[in-house]
């Protein structure tokens, strides 16, 4: 997969080079090419902003300089376009599954109060793009949103995660923990400062720990996420309401 991130501060994007995804990017598996937006900002101040139309607070950034950067770093390629925004569809696990099934992603890193809309207008005709948040709080930027996609979908290409087994069990994947999150996990010792390991998880019944390790994560999805089981199948919800 190739990855093009557009941004004002590129060195937000450091973090790529370590963990997970600095090992894919060594394998090959992840191609990243992080863009100084400045760079298609030809004034001599490097100006990538202006003041709203319509008035109100802070500066809008330029659709010239986002033009010219989107042109330049696409050519006649046709990647999927990512802008984050606090408006955006909200990210899930399974955008972050669909993400990581596309061969090239463009994500376009806002700053001040976003990106002039005629910028994603332009690119729709051609591109798929997709405006999206990450969660209902205002960042400064969309960066640290991009980190965050970029994290999610990277851990999801094969060969990425140590054990593509865990991509399965991740919470919210679709399929059996759609609208679950996971239950506590524990390694040794089995008992630390006098809390003991669930004796079910030491008795190497694999069917006992698969339904012990369902019935904690409805527990915690009840208790932590209830609009999360609320959605959840009534059949799926009485099976395990019994021991809750
Ligand atoms: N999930 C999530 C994503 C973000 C995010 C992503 C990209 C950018 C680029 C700039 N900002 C700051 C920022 C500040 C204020 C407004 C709201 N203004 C009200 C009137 C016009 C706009 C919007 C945007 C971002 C924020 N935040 N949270």
């Amino acid at each position: 997969m190739r990855l093009d991130i557009l941004s004002i501060f590129p060195e937000y994007f450091a973090p790529l080079d370590v963990s997970l995804i600095g090992k894919a990017r060594e394998r090959g598996t992840l191609d990243v090419r992080v863009h100084q937006l400045r760079d298609w900002a030809h004034d001599v101040h490097r100006t990538v902003d202006d003041t709203p139309y319509g008035g109100g607070p802070g500066m809008v950034m330029k659709p010239e300089v986002w033009g010219e950067a989107i042109d330049s770093v696409i050519g006649d390629g046709a990647p999927r376009m990512i802008v984050p925004t606090p408006s955006g569809r909200p990210f899930t696990q399974e955008l972050a599954q669909e993400l990581a099934a596309e061969p090239w992603l463009l994500f376009a890193c806002g700053r001040y109060e976003g990106i002039d809309s005629r910028v994603m207008a332009e690119y729709g005709s051609r591109l798929r793009v997709d405006e999206v948040s990450i969660g209902d709080y205002v960042l400064a930027g969309g960066e640290v949103a991009v980190l965050v996609m970029v994290e999610a979908v990277g851990r999801l290409l094969p060969g990425v995660l140590g054990n593509a087994q865990s991509a399965v069990d991740d919470s919210f994947a679709p399929g059996s923990m759609q609208n679950l999150v996971e239950g506590p996990v524990y390694t040794k010792p089995p008992v630390w400062r006098g809390h003991e390991v669930p004796a079910v998880l030491l008795s190497g019944h694999h069917g006992k720990v698969a339904r012990w390790r369902r019935d904690e994560a409805l527990r915690r999805t009840v208790r932590n996420r209830p609009e999360l089981a609320a959605a959840l199948d009534p059949e799926t919800l009485d099976k395990h309401d019994r021991k809750l």
